[in-house]
């Protein structure tokens, strides 16, 4: 039997936050990374498939047309119904990519309407009256209307997507998603009656999401955050049970890769400095003065392993990171700083390590291309957003993995999360 949902996601972290949701309602779920070379041997056994990609701030004709390949990979794998995961933050330009890349896939599947939310209620992100709240504040007063690459400045979605489609944009209210599935429905037929394409849909609660997922059953293209999976999997029968997030028993060495700069990163970096176990610093401008810094940060783990979990962060606070971008330039300091993690990563996998928390949206990609990893079967959550997962190494054996968004995870999530793996899954 094929896979029941294809699910596209604009970034490696988000796509694990997706799957985790998926996972937590019942679904097996494997997350692809990048879409597999033609010929590549499909998963047979999973309920969802989730492709990740790195398509949020590239050009809009390459997320579309990575976007596509994702779909045609999909399709091909069975999936009955598709749904795009772009950031609960809804981070994009007014040139893209929710819209183009939204537009490309209802032209591929031929489909007239969709919906989009990026509400995500259990990490504070809810959508009324078509405004996005991040916590108690609006988006646009929130810290994304400073972020480097999608500064979001306006809250209203409706018109943050009309900017970029050329199909109408509507909204179906919280009056409407307060009620039931049948009103979502009504509405649904109401907004196409009177010609749009896409609506914007309001969610402050679960149950809102709940309802939203038995209203949208077998409408082929659904857009949102990872919120509105909690609400899917019912459609198809699935229920939450522990089984769908059972992984292999883990071992090996315990490391974390920090290059996350977030306000939630860097108190995750200072409550395990607090705790007094061993971590190194990677300073970019000794890597970029050309300090052997990955061979100085493997000779720290050869001596510290075996006491770990052992933290290895380029994570500082905004002021120390302008200093680096206003040096180096940000995206050469990004780069060189993504090189260095990575490499370190794999030395890590070559001194045993097996275990392996990963901080950062950027750094993820890194990290897990560099190792050479494919594919990821989803586990248990350790936090709302950031599940552990398991990976098969190109040699045979499993790395467990989680790549955390910088936003999430609470601020002992770098030991917390070890402590879930020795509960939950050995
Ligand atoms: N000390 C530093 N100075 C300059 N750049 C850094 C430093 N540390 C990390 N970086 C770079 O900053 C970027 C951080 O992006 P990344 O996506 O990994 O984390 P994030 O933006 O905090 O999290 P997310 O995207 O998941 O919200 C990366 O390109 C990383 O290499
Ligand atoms: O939706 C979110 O906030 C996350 O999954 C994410 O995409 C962060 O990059």
């Amino acid at each position: 039997m094929g896979i029941r949902l294809g699910c596209i996601a604009d970034d490696f972290t988000g796509a694990t936050d997706l799957a985790n949701n998926l996972v937590r309602a019942g679904m097996r779920v494997v997350q692809l990374i990048d879409v597999p070379p033609p010929g590549a041997e499909r998963p047979v056994d999973a309920d969802a498939v989730v492709i990740a990609l790195k398509s949020r701030t590239v050009p809009a004709a390459d997320a579309v047309d990575a976007s596509l390949r994702a779909l045609a990979w999909l399709r091909s794998a069975g999936a009955e119904q598709i749904y795009f995961k772009y950031c609960s933050t809804f981070d994009s330009t007014p040139a893209g990519n929710i819209g183009p890349v939204t537009e490309a896939l209802m032209d591929a599947l031929g489909t007239a309407f969709t919906i989009a939310t990026p509400a995500f209620p259990d990490n504070g992100r809810t959508v009324f009256k078509g405004h996005l709240f991040v916590g108690d504040v609006l988006l646009s007063e929130s810290g994304m209307r400073h972020h480097p690459l999608t500064p979001m400045t306006d809250s209203n979605l409706v018109s943050v997507l009309g900017a970029q489609t050329s199909r109408a944009v509507g909204l179906i209210d919280h009056t409407v998603v307060g009620r039931d599935a049948t009103a979502v429905r009504a509405r649904i037929d109401e907004l196409r009656e009177q010609g749009a394409g896409i609506a914007i849909v309001d969610a402050v609660s679960n149950d809102d999401l709940v309802r939203l997922g038995a209203a949208v059953q077998g409408m082929p293209l659904v857009t949102a955050g990872s919120g509105l999976a909690i609400g899917l999997p019912a459609n198809w029968g699935f229920t939450p049970s522990h089984v769908a997030a059972a992984l292999p028993p883990p071992g090996g060495h315990r490391a974390v890769i920090s290059g996350s700069v977030s306000a939630a990163t860097n108190q995750q970096v200072q409550e395990f400095l607090r705790t007094g176990r061993p971590a190194f610093s990677v300073d970019p401008l000794r890597v970029a003065a050309g300090a052997d810094v990955s061979g100085e940060a493997l000779a720290f783990a050869e001596s510290h392993l075996a006491d770990g979990p052992v933290l290895f962060y380029s994570t500082e606070a905004p002021e120390a990171v302008r200093t680096v971008q206003t040096r180096l330039g940000a995206a050469e300091a990004g780069e060189l700083v993504e090189r260095t993690l990575a490499r370190v990563a794999e030395g890590l996998l070559e001194r045993g390590v097996r275990q392996l928390v990963v901080a950062g949206g950027e750094t993820s990609g890194a990290v897990v291309r560099a190792l050479g990893v494919t594919g990821l079967r989803i586990g248990p959550q350790i936090d709302p957003g950031v599940p552990w997962c398991a990976a098969a190494l190109p040699g045979g054996d499993t790395l467990h993995i989680t790549l955390k968004s910088g936003n999430f995870g609470g601020p002992a999530f770098f030991t917390d999360s070890f402590a879930l793996l020795d509960r939950e899954v050995s």
